[in-house]
């Protein structure tokens, strides 16, 4: 591609909360430019994970390209698209950083949700330009002026700026084009200084090594440059450039203003840093800002179904955590799971989709265990400080319908089922964001499950001391179900220090795998004294009590799972 001009260069995001639309806007953008064309296979092309199109959500950012007639001058609009569930903000910001201007998405019937919120807030803060779409005019019960109003109110954005239009139906989507042009401003860069560019996404592939998507803050690149990575301090040479029409198409160079991909024989994605950034060897630039990493909340065991795959599912785990970095991985093990790796993610969702990926791009059976949230322990009497369970901090009426609250909660409790039971009080009406407030001091203790009076390790657990009756009786319960009757009684038992706080009995039983024998086949015996045995080797002994591997599994895996 030839030098194109700065000026008719738009670089933009769409940010929406959850279902609002985006994904079936960026689809119209594509078929209205030609970049795609228009069937019903294509849907949300930009969606590219099989993860992504099952679940119907954005988990990975993509980019594409579109050129734009306008006025009889051709533009280029680059589109990053972004995920909008609040476990993916991470994505979002790196996202908006290499734009000009987003597209908030609000649907015309549903209103300014908590996504819109924090959406509209990174955008604000990194100074974009912002043109509210409202989306979904063709719903019955679509009220743009109300939204309007809202968006006026809440974002002090003018009532008049809104674009109605139906992603679905394509509706005044010619609009939404021609304001980018005309709201949006241009990258600024200019031909004569040094290449700069900023990582904003990387990807592995297992033949070219690291792929990385940039945005150039000046300058040019092309094949057989030589360039640095600030981060990394090494010299890679450039193999390959293009741009995104979603789909790879590899250019000559390209230029300042532009958004691209870049590959240049990066062996790991750590070399390739988000937030990095990129430039001539001969050439240094001062290195961008870059992004505050990710931060992991949500913490969870994984260990391999079968020992024997533990190495395969490392591999899957490595190249994996190469296309999201977000995810931290420590080596840990388990008496009764064996080795296996403690994880940290963003949040349940950004969890339960690893989970998927790993099952569905690498074929890998995995247990996980109940996450937890982070605790620092204090240990002094201070512990007897009261902790907070839910503490309001303030309230704002977006209209008469609708009102935003805040509060300061553990993050213990919101990560499980907390936003599971704000959909069903509020009859899917309410929706939900949340930004770390730090640590807090509270009243938690350590509860152990003993079997027989011997501590099992893997089910010890921090619960709040209000709750510690309840979760630790419905986890004797489920163990009763889980352990098979031995020869002798076993007591389950959980308890705080010397204090035993529920119990539950299994009854003796003896388990005689001859009883079905009658007669005197002993080859018949032989073969089943020898598949009790076996079965005993996926038992784990605690005292003299034989447990199944399975036991812990179904405890330890999540109640839906
Ligand atoms: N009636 C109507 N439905 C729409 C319109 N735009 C999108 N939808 C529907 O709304 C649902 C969500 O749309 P998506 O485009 O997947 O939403 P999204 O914002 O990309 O969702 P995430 O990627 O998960 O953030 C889908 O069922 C769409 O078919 C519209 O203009 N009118």
């Amino acid at each position: 591609m030839s030098r194109f001009p700065v000026e008719n260069i738009r670089n933009f995001s769409i940010i929406a909360h959850v279902d609002h639309g985006k994904s079936t806007l960026a689809d119209r953008l594509l078929e209205m430019t030609g970049a795609i064309a228009k069937t019903e296979r294509n849907k949300q092309v930009l969606d590219k994970l099989q993860v992504e199109r099952e679940r119907g959500i954005t988990v990975k950012a993509q980019t594409a390209s579109l050129f734009y007639m306008y006025n009889g001058q051709t533009y280029l609009l680059n589109l990053i698209d972004t995920p909008g569930h609040v476990d993916f903000s991470y994505e979002v910001s790196r996202s908006i950083s290499a734009c000009q201007g987003v597209l908030l998405i609000v649907d015309a019937n549903q209103g300014i949700q908590a996504q819109t919120v924090a959406n509209f807030y990174l955008a604000f803060e990194a100074q974009l330009t912002i043109i509210p779409v409202l989306n979904k005019i063709d719903l019955k019960n679509a009220d743009p002026e109300r939204v309007a109003s809202q968006i006026e109110k809440v974002f002090d954005i003018p009532k008049e700026d809104c674009i109605r239009i139906s992603a679905k139906l394509g509706t005044n989507v010619d609009q939404v084009l021609e304001e980018i042009v005309k709201r949006i401003p241009p990258p600024v860069a200019r031909g004569d200084e040094p290449f700069k560019a900023l990582v904003f996404d990387s990807t592995f592939d297992h033949y070219r090594g690291v792929v990385t998507n940039i945005a150039l803050f000046g300058g040019q690149v092309s094949k057989g440059d030589k360039i640095m990575s600030a981060h990394a301090g090494k010299v890679y040479e450039v193999n390959e450039v293009g741009i995104l029409r979603p789909e790879e198409q590899p250019t000559d160079r390209l230029y300042g203003g532009q958004v691209g991909y870049l590959i240049a024989g990066m062996k790991e994605v750590k070399e390739a840093q988000i937030g990095d950034t990129l430039f001539h060897q001969k050439h240094p630039v001062e290195a961008l800002p870059g992004f505050k990493p990710a931060k992991a909340m949500v913490f969870a065991g994984m260990y391999p179904v079968d020992q024997s795959e533990y190495s395969s599912l490392r591999s899957a785990v490595d190249r994996l955590t190469l296309n999201d970095s977000s995810v931290t991985v420590q080596r840990d093990s388990s008496h009764a799971l064996g080795a296996g790796w403690r994880l940290g993610f963003l949040g349940l969702l950004h969890m339960e989709v690893f989970n998927q990926r790993l099952e569905q791009e690498y074929n890998a059976s995995v247990i996980m265990t109940v996450p937890t949230v982070p605790y620092k322990a204090v240990f002094s009497s201070a512990k007897l400080i009261k902790g907070h369970r839910g503490v309001q901090k303030n309230m704002v009426y977006i209209d008469d319908q609708r009102v935003m609250m805040k509060y300061l909660f553990p993050l213990n409790e919101v990560i499980v089922d907390f936003y599971d039971h704000l959909k069903s009080l509020s009859s899917g009406y309410a929706s939900f964001d949340y930004e770390d407030a730090g640590y807090q001091p509270a009243d938690l203790v350590k509860m152990d499950i003993l079997l027989n009076g011997k501590p099992v390790e893997e089910l010890a657990m921090i619960v709040h001391r209000d709750k510690a009756y309840s979760s630790g009786k419905a986890l004797c319960e489920r163990l009763k179900d889980c352990i098979p009757r031995q020869l002798f009684e076993i007591a389950v038992q959980a308890a705080i220090g010397s204090k035993v706080m529920a119990r539950e009995t299994i009854k003796a039983y003896r388990k005689n795998v001859l009883a079905k024998c009658y007669g005197g086949d002993i080859t018949r015996k032989m073969k089943l004294l020898k598949k009790q045995a076996e079965g005993k080797k996926k038992m784990r002994r605690i005292g003299n009590i034989e447990v199944p591997k399975d036991a812990f599994i179904s405890v330890l895996k999540r109640k839906d799972k």
